[in-house]
């Protein structure tokens, strides 16, 4: 199957003397665009798609988007450009933006860049005139897969070999050494462990007055202890939640000492801490409109998501955790938390950027465990 330009990518080509490019799919799939951005630059990775309106620049620079190809179904990107302090990480970490239009216009009163600067100088090659709607209902039937964004078409018999050499080892870049953030007035200290934090996490925990220290996450339990922590957070971050055994560990014996609260990679990995399974989606969730329903209430909140994993329901059971929340979409699980120890954490992005606030209630109430553990120790 070969999906072609259409009119809308020639007009594209002469406006910006552009250069062809095509989008190679594991099953020989082949979509064929113009380059933008690092135009030269070639690329391979999981191919993954966000269905956000909006957002585009929080989503470039979410390291969780690490080493994949992001396609945005909504077909007008670009067209309030790039505010450099919007980036939710200091470098962006995807290999490739695939989109249906690259808007040249770009109308915001605070824009500092176009997007196609900001890719071309952060060396990200982009693809602009695909049918990202197309690419998404064929991920969608035939699941999340690997693909090659090259400057010439790549045969079938080629994929695997080319594939080998162009993808990266994962690049996982949390921060290299100690770093500090403080509130005007500081209730609770917060260690935030980092696999790849997005900067909207660090300032929903300054929003609850928290000081903020965040540690590499190979950092030992004595270097975290000697900081005297209130709580412990747990970031987000890319990859298989399993890649990670190492901290399995240190999550164990945090969760006896302190407060703990997880998102989405963190989430993943106090699940696996505690005994639970984690499994790769079909397609992932990847939007900031996906109901998920919190059970204490009844009530049903809308969600930023970004994961491709899942925590498995049914080996909660098997372990001290209790499921706080499910998508609305599919029942997956969304939340979960300590039978008997103060840990929480969820699947979803409650810090938003990009997407809705609702669920920023869970920093309130990984404060509040802080706070109820102050008081015992009191
Ligand atoms: N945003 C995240 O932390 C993503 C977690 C994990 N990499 C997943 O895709 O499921």
């Amino acid at each position: 199957m070969r999906f072609t330009s259409n009119n809308q990518t020639e007009y594209l080509r002469k406006d910006m003397n552009s250069m062809q490019k095509y989008l190679t799919l594991a099953d020989g799939t082949t979509f064929t665009g113009v380059a933008f951005g690092a135009t030269h630059a070639l690329a391979a990775g999981e191919v993954v798609f966000n269905t956000g309106m909006t957002g585009y620049q929080e989503a470039i620079t979410d390291p969780s988007y690490t080493n994949q190809l992001l396609t945005f179904t909504y077909p007008l990107i670009g067209t309030y450009g790039i505010n450099l302090h919007q980036n939710q990480a200091p470098k962006a970490s995807c290999q490739a933006v695939i989109i249906r239009h690259l808007d040249a216009e770009i109308t915001h009163h605070d824009y500092q860049q176009s997007l196609n600067d900001f890719l071309a100088a952060e060396q990200i090659p982009g693809i602009s005139g695909i049918d990202t709607r197309a690419l998404t209902k064929h991920i969608r039937v035939n699941g999340t897969m690997q693909a090659i964004l090259s400057n010439e078409p790549v045969a079938a018999t080629d994929f695997a070999s080319l594939y080998k050499v162009l993808a990266k080892q994962l690049d996982k870049q949390p921060c290299l050494e100690q770093e500090s953030f403080h509130p005007l007035h500081a209730d609770y200290h917060v260690v935030l462990l980092d696999f790849g934090i997005k900067h909207a996490i660090i300032q929903q925990l300054l929003k609850q007055n928290c000081s903020v220290t965040v540690l590499p996450y190979q950092t030992d339990f004595e270097t975290i202890a000697a900081l005297n922590p209130d709580g412990i957070f747990v970031s987000n971050g890319p990859d298989d939640p399993t890649a990670y055994p190492n901290s399995l560990p240190l999550l164990q014996q945090l969760e006896h000492h302190y407060p703990v609260a997880g998102i989405c990679l963190g989430h993943q990995l106090l699940a696996l801490a505690n005994g639970a399974k984690t499994y790769a989606l079909p397609f992932g969730h990847r939007g900031q409109n996906h109901p998920v329903k919190l059970l204490a209430s009844g009530h049903t909140i809308m969600t930023s998501q970004n994961h491709g994993y899942a925590v498995d329901a049914a080996s909660v059971a098997q372990t001290d955790l209790k499921i706080t929340a499910v998508e609305g979409n599919d029942n997956t699980v969304e939340g979960l938390a300590h039978k008997a120890l103060p840990v929480i954490s969820v699947q979803y992005h409650p810090e938003a950027n990009p997407g809705p606030l609702d669920g920023q209630i869970f920093f309130q109430e990984f404060k509040q465990l802080m706070a109820k553990e102050v008081l015992q120790h009191a």
